[in-house]
């Protein structure tokens, strides 16, 4: 039999923990069909960490009917208050154990426990208290009047049974932002958490189980994209699909639903959000912002600002001071343990994400020549991990790959305008639409601004200051459909229209 347990010490917090590392369907951890296991390795120090069980087709297929039946049997006969409270039994118990969950976001992720990892779990357990109180109150219809004779009504239903694709940024946020919301819309669930960073997400289940969620309603499938996320995709028997990562998979999701089964996709992908910081700004909280906006969980956040756009007149002061704060505030020389608190910058996640953003760096600096400030030397001397210091490139012409690219990493690219046509016209050149930030005093100029740029989120004077009752989702090749917010149940349930004829002739 596979090892579907191990115990992990983790001696800076004084946490000891027994981490499943089986498939979770049913309610039960399992091994895989194959008995094949997948290595993950802690990005601070590269070592290997464990190895959990890798699902196939054969455990998807497994899941999904576990994930029917859980549907058909209870599931969609469970009221939606009753889902509440099981949401609410699950709020209390991550409350409990936020300490360890947070722990291991650092371990597999690298990202810094106080500064960080901490502030996942907080916003966590905001989504987790707002998803439990709407299971009863968004999946209400409406009433239709029509003639005299006829009305109509509508019924929110919930899709059956819902699959979703996590990343590595934020492993057990965006699972959250995608499970709680299907599961107060009344869905059961496959989620399938990213081949580098899956023990959160399968001690969570433990959590799930405790709560009182009855087996099959939440299935868990760690493996490889390839090959369970195409199976996710492209399976007959689910009935919509959620993915957040890149736009290349993304199309993917996309293509594999149309040849299948048309299931419903909700994509959130990737992102080249832009700043714009105007010569009225309080320049100083601008950069604040700004920095945190690029550096903060070392750049790998889908709304990163990372093309700067600054006005002529105050281009040259932006450029020094922000440079300053990035030294200041975000350097990571000697900062190389993420559980400890003065470590603020953490690993990239992975050596190949390493490798990809060394390589834009190189590319920068080498063949486009480009102006350049790292806040240590790089490579860095004594790290082990995947560390990468905070680089900014200046005068950046808008052809540049770096400009044009998600690099996600800490690495942003700042360049000049003259006026608000030639902003806008900058900040709107780009594939992508998922968020951008405008720096003003002038109330007008930053309406404006929300008004004219292609983006799904636009923030004025701050910048991924994300709430989750608010909508977050992408424009253009960002992606399609919205998360969070009332949209977070919304886009797990479909209309259904009910015509009633009070006619007693026909
Ligand atoms: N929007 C976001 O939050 C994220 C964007 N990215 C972008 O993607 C770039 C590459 O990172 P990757 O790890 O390669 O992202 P990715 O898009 O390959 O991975 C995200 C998730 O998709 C899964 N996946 C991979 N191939 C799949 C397939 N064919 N079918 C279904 N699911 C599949 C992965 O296992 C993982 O769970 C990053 O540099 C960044 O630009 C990556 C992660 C998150
Ligand atoms: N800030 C959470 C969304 C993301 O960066 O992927």
């Amino acid at each position: 039999m596979p090892t579907l347990y191990t115990d992990i010490e983790i001696p800076q917090l004084k946490i000891s923990l027994k981490q499943p590392l089986g498939l979770f369907i049913n309610n039960e951890f399992c091994p895989s069909s194959d008995g094949k296991t997948i290595e993950t390795v802690n990005p601070a120090t590269g070592e290997p960490i464990t190895s959990f069980q890798a699902a196939n087709e054969k455990d998807v297929d497994k899941a999904v009917k576990a994930a029917r039946a859980a549907f058909d049997n209870v599931w969609s006969k469970t009221s939606s208050e009753q889902r509440g409270i099981y949401l609410s039994n699950l709020l209390k118990l991550i409350e409990e154990e936020q300490d360890t969950l947070a722990a291991l976001e650092t371990l597999d992720a690298g990202k810094p426990y106080h500064s960080n990892a901490k502030g996942d779990l907080a916003q966590i357990l905001q989504l987790t208290r707002y998803f439990a109180g709407s299971a009863d109150k968004f999946d209400k219809g409406a009433t239709i009047p029509l003639t005299f004779n006829k009305f109509a009504y509508t019924l929110k239903v919930p899709f059956g049974v819902v699959a979703q694709i996590v990343p590595w940024n934020y492993p057990l946020a965006m699972a959250c932002w995608k499970l709680q919301g299907a599961l107060a819309a009344g869905n059961t669930v496959i989620i399938k958490p990213a081949e580098n960073t899956s023990l959160s997400l399968l001690y969570f289940a433990t959590l799930i189980k405790k709560a009182g969620f009855p087996p099959g309603v939440v299935n868990i499938v760690p493996g490889y994209g390839s090959l369970v996320g195409q199976a996710l995709a492209s399976h007959m028997d689910i009935d919509k699909i959620s993915f957040t990562g890149s736009t290349k998979v993304g199309g993917f999701v996309l293509e594999a639903s149309g040849q299948s089964n048309l299931k419903d996709v909700t994509l959130e992908c990737g992102g080249k959000s832009p700043a714009l910081v105007f010569e009225d700004a309080d320049l100083d909280k601008a950069i604040d912002w700004i920095a945190a906006g690029i550096f903060y969980n070392s750049g790998q956040n889908c709304t990163a600002n990372s093309r700067v756009y600054v006005q002529s007149s105050i281009y040259d002061k932006f450029v020094e001071k922000f440079k300053e704060t990035a030294k200041k505030e975000w350097d990571v020389a000697e900062k190389f343990d993420p559980f400890d608190e003065k470590c603020i910058v953490g690993p990239v996640i992975s050596s190949t994400q390493y490798d990809r953003i060394k390589s834009y760096i190189e590319r920068g600096k080498r063949e486009e020549k480009l102006g350049m400030f790292q806040t240590s030397e790089f490579p860095i001397g004594g790290a082990k991990g995947y560390f990468i210091p905070p680089t900014i490139f200046t005068d950046v012409p808008q052809t540049s790959k770096l400009l044009q690219d998600e690099i996600f990493g800490p690495v942003v690219v700042v360049s000049k305008f003259t006026n608000y046509d030639d902003a806008l016209k900058l900040a709107n050149d780009t594939c992508y639409g998922l968020a951008s930030a405008v720096f003003t005093k002038d109330v007008k100029k930053a309406h404006m601004f929300a008004r004219d740029i292609k983006a799904g989120t636009v923030w004025i004077n701050s910048s991924n200051d994300e709430d989750v009752t608010v909508p977050f989702g992408g424009f253009k090749m960002s992606g399609i459909g919205r998360e969070l917010g009332q949209s977070g149940v919304d886009t797990y349930l479909q209309t259904k229209a009910v015509h009633i004829n009070l006619s007693l002739d026909n």
